[in-house]
């Protein structure tokens, strides 16, 4: 790439000589105007945009500037970083390994759940688009496309170039790469076994040292991201344990992205925790959640962020200029069986 860019920097473009005469606004346009969320568009000439085209790859071409030092290792590990999911996917395929990673479920959606969407496709509100945003009080919920969407908006719209984020291993394999696209830095701590050396029976004897967590903690450390109950492991974490991470936020003023798609799922009398609730907390947190987990549906792709109104309003700029909104359908029907349950 930076070989074809100093190419075509050193290349010599011809002096351009636009043959059409310079139209106005008003006379350029025929009887069609189409106007889209402010985008105004008018129909042209055919000639008109052969000629702007022409124009358009000549300036391109021509102004091409190698990208060199910061800016090109910036970019290379931004575009590197979107490799690594698809790296852990093909290397589960290749070495004919159960892939943890991925959370699908291989059960159909309850009956009232695929009832619920068929009512919410034939009703009336298909041509809207829209993405419903929620306030109650002082809890704000976007909805985004999965809860894939919400972490994504949420590391752009908080993490900014060389923040630190710590990520507790094993992980939900986007973690990563979306930190790095947002030009953060993953910091990584393991979960131990409780006893060191000792047999580990389940998922709860899998813990954080707290030292070590605390020794993770730097100026630049702008947020943590927990996942709870865990993917792969399924450890549900206890309020002490929480209260150990979020003691560890409040003191350091660091931000927690609580991936909490799971929550539903919990075995044999563990209590899932939001550790949103604890004291110091909610203005903090940015709990995520997902229809599709939620109602065995990830094929429609309705997800959540609840945080408050200072943190939800940055991550609805990035989802308004990402995907703009979801499928209207699927976020009516999910946010009626939300409500029903
Ligand atoms: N497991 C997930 C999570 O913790 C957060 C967000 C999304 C997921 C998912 O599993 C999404 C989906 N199965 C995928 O990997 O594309
Ligand atoms: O799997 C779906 C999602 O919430 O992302």
């Amino acid at each position: 790439m930076k070989q074809l860019a100093e190419k075509s920097g050193q290349e010599q473009q011809p002096e351009i000589t636009p043959k059409a005469e310079p139209i106005s606004a008003a006379s350029k346009r025929n009887t069609t105007a189409i106007i889209f969320n402010k985008v105004e568009t008018v129909e042209e000439r055919y000639v008109d945009k052969i000629q702007k085209k022409m124009n358009k790859k000549q300036r391109v071409k021509g102004q091409i500037t190698p990208l060199t030092g910061k800016n090109y290792k910036q970019l290379l590990s931004r575009v590197e970083a979107r490799k690594a999911k698809v790296e852990f996917t093909q290397l589960a395929a290749a070495y004919n390994t159960v892939n943890l990673g991925q959370g699908f479920p291989d059960f159909s959606p309850p009956k009232f759940v695929t009832e619920a969407f068929c009512n919410a496709v034939s009703g009336g509100a298909l041509m809207h688009q829209y993405t419903r945003g929620f306030v109650s009080g002082f809890i704000y919920i976007l909805v985004t496309v999965g809860a894939y969407q919400a972490l994504f908006s949420a590391f752009q719209a908080l993490i900014d170039e060389g923040d630190e984020v710590i990520i507790i291993e094993p992980f939900f394999d986007c973690y990563q790469p979306m930190v790095m696209m947002a030009g953060g830095k993953p910091v990584y701590i393991p979960l131990r076994p409780k006893v060191e050396g000792g047999a580990v029976r389940s998922s709860g004897d899998w813990v954080l040292c707290p030292d070590e967590l605390a020794s993770k903690f730097t100026p630049r450390t702008k947020a943590i991201v927990i996942n709870t109950p865990n993917n792969p492991i399924g450890k549900v974490y206890k309020t002490e344990e929480l209260q150990m991470i979020a003691d560890l936020c409040v003191k350091h003023d660091v931000l927690c992205i609580s991936d909490e798609v799971y929550e539903w799922l919990t075995y044999d009398g563990a209590k899932h925790v939001k550790i949103a609730s604890l004291p110091g907390m909610w203005e903090r947190t940015i709990t995520i959640g997902s229809g599709g987990k939620t109602f065995s549906a990830t094929g429609w792709k309705v997800g959540w962020a609840i945080s408050s109104g200072h943190i939800i309003k940055h991550m609805k700029t990035i989802h308004q200029n990402t995907v703009y909104h979801c499928a209207t359908p699927a976020q009516v029907n999910t946010s009626l069986l939300v409500l029903l349950s």
